[in-house]
């Protein structure tokens, strides 16, 4: 019986390392590797490199990366190009210079074009000009699918090299960032909600004008389809990605308007007062539905619903909040 591979989860404590931590552990995977950020920095090019060498694991998951909602984004757009442009060179370069076969790098909606035909497809790609609040860290996502691309047409046929990239939707869940600014919509309305619940406060408001529509992905679904992507044997997964394209969307199949998402949030948190709207704070994108045709050829679907997410979603908030105060 051959052993179980030895899966390294890069961003482990992160909301998508964990639930993909918890999903192969399900399935049965106990050898995985896991390093904390203040174990291992993984902008540091010789510690990553040492980290390989000593780990030498059979698959990487890379779902670390610095991570926020449109104002983190908008605020500190260095920080966002700068460290994923590393982390994920470090990752695949040094996956490779330890004979790492299979790896899955995880890119997001943002990549596409702001104005791209909906819903946006694979080859939407470098066809037009990229959101502003998010350009920076749009790049470093693009650059991680072309390193993967890159290695894979230079040592495929050499090294069996076969990297992956998912481009996965908005996504919440357990896990997820509540921060004030520098989260998503779903964590920061669900906190902001519940604060104005619990302090009684009149009404909420809420960023930009409400128009912009989202697609939200639970982080679970998330989970299931990077492990079934790594999981596809190549001349399957080759079959659904055309030969230039290696990267392959994740998203639930419908988006909602910010107003409805912010209106469903209320009820779910249980607030009373009114919605209001501070269109002093940015949109972003007005619209970034995934067509996710080809994952759904490949047999994975989206399963949790948004009003069962978001319930799981505000029960691992005030989890959390008991444990934060
Ligand atoms: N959340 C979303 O809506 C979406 C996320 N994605 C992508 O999914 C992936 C996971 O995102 P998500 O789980 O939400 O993000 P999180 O912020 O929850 O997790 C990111 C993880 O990366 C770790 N990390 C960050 N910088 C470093 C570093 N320099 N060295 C080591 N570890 C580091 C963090 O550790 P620590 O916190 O200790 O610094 C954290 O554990 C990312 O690639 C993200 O771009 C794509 C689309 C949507
Ligand atoms: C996920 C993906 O896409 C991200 O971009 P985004 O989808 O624009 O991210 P967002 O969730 O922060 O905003 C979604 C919408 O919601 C509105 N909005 C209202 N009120 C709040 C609010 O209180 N907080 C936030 N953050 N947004 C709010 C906000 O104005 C916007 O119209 C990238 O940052 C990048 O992280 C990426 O990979």
């Amino acid at each position: 019986m051959p052993s179980s591979p030895k899966i390294y989860v890069a961003g482990h404590r992160g909301m998508v390392g964990s639930a993909i931590v918890r999903t192969l552990q399900r399935q049965g995977h106990e050898n995985i590797v896991t390093r904390t950020h203040a174990e291992l920095d993984l902008t540091e090019q010789a510690a990553v490199r040492a980290f390989f060498e000593q780990e030498r694991p059979d698959q990487v998951y890379l779902a670390a990366a610095k991570v926020g909602g449109i104002y983190a984004n908008n605020t500190y757009p260095a920080e966002f190009i700068y460290q994923n442009l590393m982390m994920e060179a470090n990752i695949i370069e040094a996956a490779f210079r330890n004979g790492v076969k299979n790896l899955l790098f995880l890119g997001s909606s943002c990549i596409y074009p702001k104005l791209a035909d909906q819903p946006m497809r694979e080859d939407a790609l470098l066809t037009g000009t990229l959101e502003a609040t998010n350009e920076p860290y749009a790049l470093a996502k693009i650059a991680g699918i072309k390193l993967c691309e890159s290695y894979n047409r230079q040592y495929h046929v050499s090294h069996g090299i076969d990297y992956r990239s998912v481009m996965p939707t908005n996504l919440y869940g357990p896990g997820d960032n509540y921060h004030p600014e520098n989260s998503h919509v779903i964590p920061a309305l669900i906190r902001r909600f519940h604060e104005a619940k619990v302090n009684r406060s009149p009404r909420v408001y809420i960023w930009g004008t409400g128009t912009p529509k989202r697609e939200f992905l639970f982080v679970d679904d998330m989970a299931l389809a990077s492990v079934h992507v790594m999981a596809l044997d190549k001349a399957t997964y080759d079959q659904h990605t055309q030969p230039m394209l290696s990267h392959i969307n994740v998203g639930y199949g419908s988006d909602i308007t910010i107003r409805e998402l912010a209106e469903t949030i209320g009820k779910t948190v249980g607030y009373e007062g009114t919605i209001e709207f501070d269109s002093s704070k940015p949109d972003g994108a007005p619209r970034k539905l995934m067509d996710s045709a080809r994952l759904n050829a490949l047999g994975w679907h989206a399963k949790v619903e948004l009003a069962t997410g978001l319930a799981s979603a505000y029960q691992d908030f005030l989890k959390n909040e008991s444990a934060r105060t």
